[in-house]
């Protein structure tokens, strides 16, 4: 079996798991008492004026929202985390497009629903609109990921996309087709073996964050020592940062770096590099190859592109690029963090709906087929990427599972400028407003009969009419997700691969599992599906 993991529900970051194994607890409570005492006098000492400056009155103040405590402000709300998303319905369902919460401290966040606000937010070019706030982004990512572009502000973001964005264009994604192939075919015969095993459902998920990891590191990492370190790694992070950023003292930076949690984080986050820096050696190492078998005019295994001018991965032109090689590393960690699981996923979601409504299966099926079985866009079972690109009932099924499973499920801007939201509405400066593509995605106004899973919402014809801000799964503007284009292209060669092999059916409905706002949208457990052999 080709990943490293035997149980693919061990890969979920699930956060009702009992960690304490995971992590040292040691001298919890001791610390707890210590820190609750701390905090009561620090709150009566420092922090009193700066929770009645954020308390003065603006239209804000009116706007209806659930009530804070003090301090701790709507985090309260959220201690069962797998009502989250019930909670965040509920609210938008009684206060309507736009409502106040409380962050840490009694801070307003303004939950932006209406696609016109969220619009006056995005749409712009200024550098002061794209600022986030540093809470949730530094206390979820701050010490891995620190200036990269995820997080990073102003000038030094704006150039630091520009270099990355060289990396995005579909130019530099035809050297990617060689990845796809490669692991989409390891992730196939896996899938082979495990459902030729036995007539049982099984959860895959393990399987395709696997092809999704390898595909992006351009490297095979699963079954390898440096590929388990990181994984494992990653995945006791997220648990950490969820935690972290869900409880109140944590998010102190003082009580934070006196617990044994934060200890253990840095751990993690210096495996993590490691495996990067390797990574990156791996890759010079591989390029010199590369450079020299085209010197000699010979070829050196299936990796060098004879005659042409090799492609340049994200990794090539961030080496290339002016940047430290401390930079580099954050940027790759970045690339890793936000682009993996968040495909990976959105391939789960999408293979649950398509097997919850077959009649979409089939024809993507038909299409797929039609694809495999043209040589000149599939030649020995290996897709080039405009063969990817052709598969456009596929890419609409792609759309609509990012609409019911929006994996960021919400992003936050903390504009440093003043924002106009309509005519009687003015965001001051520096308050923090969240939009959630998940509560817009649901909207009956924008999605009729919005639970209903329907690939041609994403027809051009019906696209036209809907505001372009309504669907914001990769956000919007000149903020946006960078991996957008790549992220869809991987998407659909990950499922193309799986559906031309399987017939794919579940065990599952759609309310069996709960839904965690695990950094990402994260499944309860995996979904269970049976893969039957296609007669191809
Ligand atoms: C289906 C998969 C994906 C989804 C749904 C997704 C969604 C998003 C969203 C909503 C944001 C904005 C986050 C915010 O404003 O806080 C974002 C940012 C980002 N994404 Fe993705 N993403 C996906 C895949 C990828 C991939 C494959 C990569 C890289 C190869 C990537 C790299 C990034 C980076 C670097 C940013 C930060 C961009 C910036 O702030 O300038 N993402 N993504």
């Amino acid at each position: 079996m080709h990943y490293f993991l035997k149980n693919s529900s061990y890969l979920v970051p699930n956060l009702f798991v009992n960690t304490e194994n995971d992590v040292a607890f040691n001298s919890e409570f001791k610390f707890w008492a210590a820190a609750v005492i701390a905090l009561i006098l620090v709150c009566f000492t420092k922090l009193q004026p700066k929770i009645f400056k954020l308390k003065s009155k603006s239209w804000i103040d009116s706007l209806p929202g659930p009530k804070g405590l003090p301090i701790i402000g709507g985090l309260h709300y959220f201690r069962d985390l797998s009502k989250t998303f019930k909670i965040l319905h509920d609210w938008t369902s009684l206060y309507g497009p736009i409502y106040r919460s409380e962050g840490i401290f009694n801070e307003p966040i303004v939950f932006l629903n209406d696609a016109s606000h969220v619009q006056a937010i995005l749409s712009s070019n200024h550098l002061g609109l794209v600022t986030k706030p540093v809470r949730p982004y530094d206390s979820l990512f701050g010490q891995f990921l620190k200036n990269g572009l995820l997080i990073s502000k102003g000038k030094y973001w704006k150039s630091h996309r520009r270099t990355l964005s060289r990396a995005f264009t579909y130019q530099s994604f035809q050297g990617y087709a060689k990845l796809f192939n490669k692991f989409t075919k390891l992730l196939v015969h896996d899938l082979e073996k495990l459902f030729d095993a036995d007539d049982e459902p099984h959860q895959i998920s393990g399987l395709i964050h696997c092809c999704s990891l390898q595909i992006i590191c351009g490297l095979e990492v699963c079954g390898n020592e440096e590929g388990i370190i990181f994984y494992e790694s990653l995945h006791k992070y997220k648990i950490i940062s969820s935690k972290r950023s869900m409880n109140p003292l944590l998010l102190f930076d003082l009580f934070w770096r006196l617990h044994p949690l934060s200890r253990e984080y840095n751990r993690l986050i210096n495996s993590m590099n490691n495996v990067t820096r390797k990574i990156i050696e791996k890759h010079k190492e591989a390029k010199k190859n590369d450079a020299q078998c085209r010197n000699n005019n010979e070829a050196i295994g299936n990796d060098c592109i004879m005659g042409k001018k090799p492609c340049r991965s994200m990794m090539d032109e961030m080496l290339a690029s002016d940047m430290t090689p401390e930079e580099i590393l954050i940027e790759i960690n970045t690339v890793i963090a936000a682009g993996f699981e968040s495909t990976s996923l959105t391939v789960h979601y999408m293979l649950f709906l398509l097997a919850l409504n077959p009649e979409h299966q089939r024809v993507c099926q038909e299409e797929i087929d039609g694809v495999f079985n043209d040589p000149v866009r599939c030649e020995n079972g290996n897709l080039t990427m405009d063969a990817v690109g052709d598969m456009k009932y596929l890419e609409r099924c792609c759309y609509e599972t990012l609409r019911i499973f929006p994996v960021i499920f919400m992003f936050q801007r903390k504009p440093e400028v003043a924002v106009k939201l309509d005519e009687e509405r003015v965001l001051p400066p520096n308050t923090t407003v969240a939009i959630s593509p998940i509560l817009m995605h649901n909207n009956p106004e924008h999605y009729p009969e919005p639970d209903k899973f329907q690939p041609d919402r994403f027809l051009p014809e019906n696209c036209r009419n809907r505001h372009p801000y309504a669907y914001l799964p990769f956000s919007a503007g000149i903020r946006n997700c960078i991996g957008m284009k790549f992220a869809i292209m991987e998407s659909k060669a990950i499922a193309a691969s799986i559906l031309r092999h399987f017939e794919v059916s579940t065990v599952d409905k759609i309310d069996d599992v709960i839904l965690l706002p695990s950094i990402v949208l994260t499944p309860q457990r995996d979904y269970k599906f049976h893969l039957k052999r296609r007669q191809l």
